[in-house]
């Protein structure tokens, strides 16, 4: 079946990428992922300054995913523009995930990656896990007032990856506000934030970041993901590009992305627990899925998710 697939313009080999985060933070990292099937390089959401992260243990492997508070631990902003020139000489697009601590960081970062060799400038609304900080996703007037600073610096198409949203009308005021900027793309969904997994054993949280509150990932958040790029989709349109994210680790998981409206997918837990073979592997699982019912290409399937 052909995967081929494009966001915002930018053609795609494949419909699977990594998501920003696991194994993606180190120029090595990016060298696997740029030599692995993922049909793009996707970066950590970079910071102005480099940064060490949270204090540990702040990662935890659940039985159906994971619990995280890295703190956003990165090389700068400066050492991944440095590095764009060798991930570009691996031939596949490369994706920049960009998150300032201030709409000037963000201003400063988006302009510098604009001058650069990058093929799509993915804007982090959706950090759940820096202290004191929430997150610029669910506050309605912060997101527009990055989007109108964020989204006229160059003609690199700019994405904002979003946190999930659980209320119709927290779909219906995002959408609206994103229609009114020229946002090219979008990323459902981020971890579920604040999440707490608690060990019986020691009676503590798993984690040591902000008293053990951290992203929830992996198979637990599938189902809104899924909900997520459906409703995106529906409140959008077919011109925006939607790539879905959150509990892929099959070809049927990624069909069901697919069903919901996503132009591509972004793999994370499953990336962070199989490694690179993991593109491959549910590329193939997809495709012959997709043969089995007849399809021959994305588009036969991609947003027909059928009424009951
Ligand atoms: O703690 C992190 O680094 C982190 N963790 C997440 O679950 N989502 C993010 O966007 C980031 Cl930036």
């Amino acid at each position: 079946v052909n995967l081929q697939t494009s966001v915002a313009g930018v053609a795609l080999s494949s419909y699977l990428m990594n998501a920003s985060g696991p194994k993606c933070t180190t120029a090595e990292e990016l060298n696997i992922i740029g030599h692995s099937q993922a049909a793009a390089i996707v970066t950590k959401s970079c910071t102005f300054e480099a940064r060490q992260g949270n204090p540990e243990p702040r990662y935890r492997d659940l039985p159906l995913g994971s619990i995280q508070s890295m703190g956003l631990p990165n090389l700068g902003y400066q050492a991944y523009l440095d590095m764009v020139p060798s991930l570009k000489a691996m031939g596949k697009p490369v994706v920049i995930s960009i998150s300032g601590f201030s709409i000037a960081e963000n201003r400063t970062m988006v302009t510098a990656f604009q001058q650069s060799d990058a093929d799509l400038l993915e804007v982090n609304f959706s950090c759940p896990n820096i202290p004191g900080k929430p997150q610029i996703a669910y506050d309605f007037e912060q997101t527009e007032a990055a989007l109108s600073q964020l989204c006229q610096l160059g003609d690199k198409p700019i994405g904002i990856k979003l946190a999930p949203y659980f209320d119709m009308s927290h779909f219906e005021s995002m959408a609206a506000i994103i229609k009114r900027y020229p946002v090219k793309f979008i990323t459902c969904v981020n971890s579920i934030g604040n999440t707490l997994v608690i060990d019986p054993e020691t009676e503590s949280p798993v984690i040591k970041p902000k008293g053990g509150y951290g992203g929830l990932c992996g198979d637990y958040i599938k189902p809104i993901g899924l909900a997520n790029v459906r409703a995106f989709r529906q409140l959008l349109g077919d011109d925006m590009g939607i790539i879905g994210v959150g509990g892929i680790k099959t070809g049927s998981d990624a069909f069901e992305y697919l069903l919901a409206g996503a132009d591509a997918v972004q793999i994370a837990t499953c990336f962070e627990k199989e490694g690179p073979s993991c593109f491959q592997r549910i590329e193939q699982e997809l495709s012959d899925f997709m043969a089995k019912k007849g399809y021959q290409q994305l588009s036969d399937a991609k947003g027909k998710l059928k009424a009951l």
